[in-house]
């Protein structure tokens, strides 16, 4: 099964329907049958959130496989894709971080709050750029005490869960760290102005203080393998960056770290839970998020609506250029279907070497490119594309005639959000960490 469809379409709730009256039919025959429904709600938890389009949205791609042993289902896996880690550390007007942020901190008692130094959410830059803090309708105590149940369900234990709560807290004091910066030889270097925050974070994730702020006010450079420790300073920064948005930038890139590490360890669990020792066949669904077509669409709107495209290429060939061909073969009187050529869209996004997306690539890699080149360089190479407009004025925004009508993308922080560095000296601070962020242990 392919779900296809604008965000806020229906596409995950006709996926709970189908996997619902999949196990559902099978259940007097395999009573040991786990059911996917029971894990759903950590799903929705840590990877839905409210947009603009809808209140609960699936912001990662899901391929849930329901396997079968000899016509019967026997249980489930999941394989995730795409999961948008730049909500964790920014989300647009009206729009919120995952929910599992606000349902901790609605439904977890103050006691055990109080233990991981945390209050409401409106205090937390991570969970209320969007200015909607609260959802009309959402009953996040309930959904956190579901939440805790499907956990236990699936076999955490209590020390594994309150691992899940110290990295989730951890990632909130990240986002309110702050900095001053002060001249040192003439460059502006920047120090930890907020220690507070940064011992919190410390204690939760049980590492080092001292070690997280030189991480994150150094830059390290390794000289015939000794890794030396520079002030970040402006020479470092590429253009029209200053110390303080390069060191923002080093915590969201934690952050974002942090959050995807733990959705991929949850899934591993899951899937422990969930997947069958046996199989001799899948049917497999898949769900992805929607198309999206937002008052402001950026990097993150060019990814899905690209994948978007990719899935409705794959089906119009399968359902229809495949079926058409058959027919002719066989000779069976058919009126053809005009196909649109969806394959020059995709190529304008992906082919080599000079697709929109290769060309980011490419200048993500060099230190002087800045949004503004990115975008110089696709006019360039696309502007008498029929896929593509470019604008008459020079404004920093391009168009793309997608599959399901045109989309103008704001070219502002393109570089920076496919960036998504992850330095070495930051890893090597986790690994010494006595919570092991992949293991949870
Ligand atoms: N069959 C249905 N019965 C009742 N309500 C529905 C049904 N399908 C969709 N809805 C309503 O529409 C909302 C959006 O549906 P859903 O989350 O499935 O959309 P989606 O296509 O998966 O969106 P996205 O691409 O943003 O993840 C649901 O939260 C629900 O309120």
């Amino acid at each position: 099964f392919l779900l296809s469809g604008q965000s806020g379409s229906g596409k995950t709730e006709a996926m709970k329907q189908i996997v619902h009256y999949l196990s559902s039919i099978y259940q007097d025959r395999n009573d040991n049958l786990r059911q996917p429904m029971e894990v759903f709600p950590i799903l929705e938890s840590f990877g839905n959130a409210k947009t603009i389009l809808n209140n609960n949205s699936s912001r990662f791609g899901k391929y849930l496989h329901i396997h079968i042993l000899h016509g019967v289902v026997v249980g489930t896996s999941l394989s995730n894709y795409l999961l948008e880690k730049s909500r964790v550390v920014f989300q647009a007007n009206k729009e919120r971080n995952y929910h599992v942020f606000y349902e901790l901190l609605e439904g977890m008692n103050d006691w055990d709050k109080e233990k991981l130094y945390l209050q409401g959410a409106e205090t937390y830059y991570y969970l209320n750029q969007g200015g909607a803090c609260t959802l009309k309708g959402k009953q996040e105590k309930q959904d956190f005490q579901l939440l805790l149940k499907c956990l236990e369900t699936i076999g955490l234990h209590a020390n594994q869960i309150s691992n899940i709560w110290a990295i989730l807290s951890s990632i909130l004091h990240l986002g309110n760290i702050c900095f001053s910066s002060y001249e040192s030889e003439s460059f502006e270097v920047a120090r930890i102005f907020s220690e507070a925050e940064a011992r919190r974070i410390g204690s939760l994730l049980q590492i080092s203080c001292e070690t997280l702020q030189t991480v994150i006010t150094h830059k390290v450079t390794v000289i015939m393998s000794v890794s030396v420790f520079f002030f970040v300073t402006e020479t470092y920064s590429t253009v029209e960056m200053t110390v303080h948005q390069l060191m923002a930038r080093k915590m969201n890139a934690i952050a974002k770290a942090l959050y995807s590490v733990l959705f991929e360890w949850l899934l591993e669990q899951i899937n422990d839970w969930l997947s069958p020792a046996e199989m001799d066949s899948t049917v497999g669904v898949v769900d992805i998020y929607g198309f999206e077509d937002l008052e402001v669409n950026s990097f993150e709107q060019l990814c899905i609506n690209f994948a978007n495209e990719q899935l409705q290429n794959f089906l119009n060939k399968t359902l229809l250029s495949q079926e058409q061909e058959e027919y002719n073969k066989e000779q069976i009187p058919w009126y053809p279907v005009q196909l649109k050529n969806f394959h020059s869209c995709l190529e304008l996004i992906s082919s080599r070497p000079n697709g929109i997306l290769r060309i980011l690539n490419d200048q993500t890699c060099v230190p002087q490119a800045t949004d503004h080149t990115f975008l110089q360089k696709c006019h360039y190479h696309h502007a008498t594309n029929p896929f593509y407009i470019k604008p008459k004025n020079p404004i920093p925004v391009f168009t793309i005639h997608h599959y399901a009508g045109p989309v103008t993308y704001q070219v502002h922080n393109f570089l920076n959000k496919n960036q998504d560095q992850f330095r070495t000296e930051i890893v090597e601070l986790f690994t010494r960490s006595r919570i092991k962020v992949n293991q949870l242990t």
